[in-house]
């Protein structure tokens, strides 16, 4: 609730506004109650609060906009409720800038034991302790109000592909009921935003009812699930090609889970505005740096003597200020640096490709810049 006597000034309205468009990619801004979110954007995940790694002004410092926060982790640890009594997510981070939270559906069929989905919603086990719980369209935004998370997703049920079309119909059209249920439960505190979510598979007049019946409902932006579960890149790019016009030009467009440099590149090319992925954070952990030719495996013993960065045209302090040697040295031994190093490389590269898309977009060099990325990435890292 904005306080009764809060100035009109004081919590902007919820927003997006198209600056730009170059062919089908487009150039935008949200406007949230924590501040604006220059599109195309990438959002790093912080699955329990934190991107891992690294501290929240590292990840402004990249040009991160936005955060990820997740309903299903946060609900089981430390308790949305919790997270309320120390003033919500963004005081309990120390991230005063926009959080997405993702309704938990999507977390509960790929972590959760013993699911159950119903009418009513989805009951699971816990894969911390066994303990049972139950998600709603209802409690899912209730526990992302607790959060106080900027941007609110509906719950919707996810199939993974290939899946016959009765099943991706099924679980359409009851993510469809969950969405009316969900709009008509958001309590959209000013600058706060409800984003409906597109399903429907791999099937494109499934995918055309869902967006429309979404359209219909109306919501503050829209985003594009069942995918990157497993589909080759060209079925995700031709349902991406059959549903962003069927969504209206005016509200931001989120493709869910989305992915490597290269998905990227392709979504934004056909008109998707905001994307998230675990890969930056995940591979940084695991010794995969991403550069601007390429991945680089630090594990690989070929880097054991060589005294180069990673980028040493980098404005990221760990692409520039450390050898190859030395990080393949910390990604051998285990030591907790290299993971963190890797993480800062791996997300300051991600924000610096949207950074460079969104420059691209605003003087009308779309086509010529991504030719250029790809040429890049298919030099290699020599
Ligand atoms: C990786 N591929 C993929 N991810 C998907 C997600 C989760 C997106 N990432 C959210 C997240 C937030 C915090 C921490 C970790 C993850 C989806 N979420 C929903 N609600 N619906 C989807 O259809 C759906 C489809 C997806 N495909």
């Amino acid at each position: 609730l904005t306080r009764p006597d809060a100035a009109p000034s004081e919590a902007p309205a919820f927003g997006f506004a198209l600056h730009a468009t170059d062919g089908t990619a487009r150039r935008g801004t949200v406007t949230t109650a924590h501040g604006e979110i220059r599109t195309p954007a990438f959002m790093p995940v912080g699955t329990l609060g934190t991107v891992k790694c690294l501290y929240p002004e590292q990840v402004r410092a990249t040009g991160a906009d936005i955060l990820l926060g997740n309903t299903y982790h946060l609900m089981l640890r430390p308790g949305a409720e919790r997270v309320a009594g120390q003033g919500g997510l963004h005081r309990f981070m120390n991230w005063p800038h926009p959080i997405l939270t993702d309704s938990g559906g999507f977390q509960v069929m790929s972590l959760a034991k013993l699911r159950k989905i119903t009418e009513k919603g989805v009951t699971f086990q816990s894969h911390v302790d066994g303990s049972r719980h139950e998600l709603t369209p209802e409690r899912s935004l209730e526990i992302q109000g607790l959060l106080g998370s900027d941007i609110q997703m509906q719950l919707d049920e996810c199939v993974a592909l290939p899946a016959d079309r009765r099943e991706m119909e099924r679980a359409m059209e009851l993510s469809l009921r969950w969405a009316a249920r969900s709009k008509a439960a958001f309590f959209g505190r000013r600058g706060h935003g409800l984003f409906g979510i597109v399903q429907g598979g791999d099937d494109e007049e499934l995918r055309a009812r869902s967006a429309a019946g979404l359209v219909e409902i109306g919501f503050d932006g829209y985003a594009l699930g069942g995918l990157a579960v497993g589909e080759p890149q060209e079925v995700m790019f031709r349902v991406i090609e059959a549903t962003a016009p069927a969504l209206p030009a005016d509200r931001p467009r989120y493709l869910m889970g989305v992915g490597t440099p290269q998905d990227i590149l392709g979504g934004v090319a056909r008109g998707i505005d905001m994307f998230d992925c675990v890969m930056p954070t995940r591979a940084g952990r695991h010794g995969l740096a991403y550069t601007r030719y390429g991945k680089v495996n630090l594990r690989n013993a070929r880097h054991a003597d060589d005294p180069r960065p990673l980028d040493a045209a980098s404005d990221c302090p760990a692409a520039r200020d450390w050898s190859r040697a030395y990080l393949h040295h910390l990604v051998r031994t285990g030591e907790a640096l290299g993971a963190m190093l890797l993480t800062h490389v791996n997300v300051a590269y991600y924000q610096s490709l949207m950074a460079e898309l969104r420059v691209a977009i605003e003087t009308g060099r779309f086509a010529e810049v991504k030719a250029q990325i790809e040429a890049d990435w298919a030099r290699g890292d020599i």
